[in-house]
């Protein structure tokens, strides 16, 4: 046994437990002082789905050319996503608070073969529909020269780490880093107990400096995965130069209290956007996410393509006054002109596009953002995933393919949503069916679809006025109480309706994944459901965490304790309702 095991068997304890989760076991001390939270077990499911990058990625053809020589090169954008079968999907954490986004990185000049590759991929889609044929001669826990390189930054136990080199096919190294020296000894030896020490590699530093030592495009890593206590922004910087082009970051983020409006100026100065509290807050809490990373790679000539990006569904109360009415104001404008896909121009917006006063209440508004208003996911990755979770080879199968389906149904072009039970709670009416609540938007000739954040979503591409109109035919249906129209309600009703609404139900309101009956929106899992705690001080670094943990802790109270009771069952019922019916 080498210096460095015998170190990690000193700290890992005769006291230490075994924890075993998809094909690794890893050694934790039963002091707690190294992280591991198991309710993180379908986040970390769905990062070891073998996936299929959109990119067309050059730098991964020639890596493994020869890994895949059996494979046609004929049509060089569909054959780069078959080739690039990958470890990591992502993710959503089974944790409160908390959101992942899953980012393919690309070098500006990368984006006209991305075009083209597309265009390529779409056409061959039909008869190329079985792309899994490469990656199945592959396998785990065997080292290829040529393989895949991932680096698990803030690696904790190096759970995540063991199981990539073993549940993933075609790995070259993967390295399991943390700046603990606690961390670092219980990786060693949980490295050695599952026999991974040809594939993973165990680094004791500072996440920073190793990716800073991986920019060089040579040295680019295919796949870096972010998992901090609460806030990624200190590693991002680095984390978008070390990745490859067309490679993957995978971001978590566990401080969704400061992302999700509670603290405006906070979110601010970690992300350079202003968070709101508004029922849509998960939603734009990615998006706000996705553009601190995108002005992260732009700064290097890079910029990022969404694959799935999600966020855990907890409840935060809402405390604005009027209707809140959204209304996104774009900060640039796109035209795409000539035959090629690739061929923009920019120019400025006009705006903005509100007055003072809100047009349907008469209430003023609050600003917020700027977050990424472009597709959350990528469609044909989805897809992928959805077909891998179906296989069912993991212990959140059941989640991920309920979650999967509603992520794959959501509208792509638009930004944010409502919810139906706000949208009555500010009528103060009585709930509306969320069927029939859908199908007046279709009769109306909008679209519409939920979002995976939020049960009662309503996303669609049906203006405000529509919305309140619907309410407002709601409402005469279902009059409200004299004595509780005031305020807000009495002014939204002051208005006759615009629009000709039409309720009757249809069947097409209905989306495939609740006809199916799958598990689409998560339930709070067990006792103790959260982001989990940091593990206990043990070094000089922990400690200097320590100092702040007071104050996080004060923002951790107002996190955990999540909705207020009231505001929750008030939900809760009228979930019940619009759901059921
Ligand atoms: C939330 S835990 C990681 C959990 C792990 N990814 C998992 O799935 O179980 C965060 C880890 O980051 C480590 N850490 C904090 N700052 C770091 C830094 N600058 N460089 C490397 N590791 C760091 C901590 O020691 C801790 O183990
Ligand atoms: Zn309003």
């Amino acid at each position: 046994m080498d210096h460095e095991n015998e170190e990690a068997e000193k700290h890992v304890d005769t006291e230490s437990k075994v924890i075993t989760e998809g094909k690794a076991e890893v050694l934790l001390s039963s002091a707690g002082n190294v992280f591991y939270n198991p309710v993180q077990e379908f986040n970390r499911d769905l990062r070891y789905m073998r996936y299929i990058s959109d990119a067309n990625h050059a730098d991964w053809e020639r890596r493994h050319s020869d890994l895949y020589c059996d494979v046609s090169s004929s049509d060089l954008g569909h054959n780069a996503d078959s080739l690039k079968w990958f470890c990591c999907g992502s993710a959503q954490q089974l944790k409160a608070d908390a959101i992942v986004a899953v980012l393919t990185l690309c070098a500006e000049d990368h984006h006209q073969k991305m075009c083209e590759g597309r265009v390529k991929r779409t056409e061959g889609a039909q008869e190329n529909s079985s792309v899994d044929a490469p990656v199945d001669k592959l396998t785990a826990s065997r080292k290829y020269e040529k393989g895949l390189t991932i680096l698990e930054a803030l690696s904790a136990s190096g759970l995540r780490s063991i199981r990539y080199a073993k549940e993933v096919p075609g790995v070259r190294e993967v390295i399991a880093n943390d700046i603990s020296d606690r961390a670092a000894c219980s990786i060693r030896a949980s490295v050695a107990h599952n026999g991974v020490e040809h594939l993973v590699t165990t680094s004791h530093d500072d996440a920073v400096m190793v990716m800073y030592q991986h920019r060089r495009p040579s040295d680019r890593f295919n796949a870096v995965d972010l998992d901090p206590y609460g806030c990624p922004s200190p590693f991002l910087d680095t984390a978008v130069q070390c990745v490859s082009d067309g490679g993957v970051l995978l971001v978590t983020c566990t401080d969704m209290a400061v992302l999700a409006g509670n603290c405006p100026e906070t979110c601010y100065s970690k992300y350079g956007a202003v968070s709101l509290r508004a029922k849509c807050c998960h939603e734009m809490a990615l998006r706000i996410v996705l553009q601190c990373v995108e002005s992260h790679a732009n700064r290097y000539g890079r910029y990022i393509v969404p694959l799935l990006s999600i966020s855990a569904d907890f409840y935060v109360r809402v405390f604005c006054t009027g209707c809140e009415t959204l209304t996104l104001q774009p900060l640039g404008v796109t035209h795409q002109y000539g035959e090629k896909a690739n061929q923009f121009k920019f120019t400025l917006p006009h705006g903005p596009p509100v007055g003072s006063q809100c047009e349907h209440c008469g209430h003023r508004y609050h600003i917020g953002g700027p977050i990424w208003s472009g597709p959350l996911h990528d469609k044909a990755f989805v897809t992928r995933l959805e077909h891998l979770a179906s296989a069912g080879e993991f212990g959140t199968a059941r989640r991920m393919q309920g979650v999967l389906a509603v992520v794959g149904e959501e509208l792509p072009d638009v930004p944010l949503y409502y919810t139906l039970d706000r949208l009555c709670s500010v009528m103060h009416s009585e709930c509306v069916p969320m069927m029939q609540f859908r199908s007046a938007l279709l009769n109306a000739g909008f679209r519409v679809s939920f979002s995976h954040a939020n049960p009662m979503s309503i996303k669609t591409d049906a203006p405000a006025s529509v919305l309140w109109d619907i309410m407002r035919h709601w409402v005469k249906l279902h009059p409200v109480r004299q004595d509780r129209l005031t305020g807000v309600a009495a002014a939204l009703l002051s208005r006759e309706p615009t629009n000709e609404i039409n309720m009757d139900l249809r069947s097409d309101a209905n989306p495939k994944s609740r006809e199916k009956g799958l598990s689409r929106f998560q339930e709070n899992p067990q006792r103790f459901w959260g982001p989990g705690t940091r593990a206990r001080n043990n070094n000089q670094v922990e400690g200097k965490m320590e100092k702040s943990k007071k104050n996080q802790g004060k923002r951790k109270k107002s996190e955990a304790s999540g909705p207020d009771e009231d505001g929750h069952t008030k939900q809760l019922k009228c979930e019940e309702q619009t759901l059921s019916s």
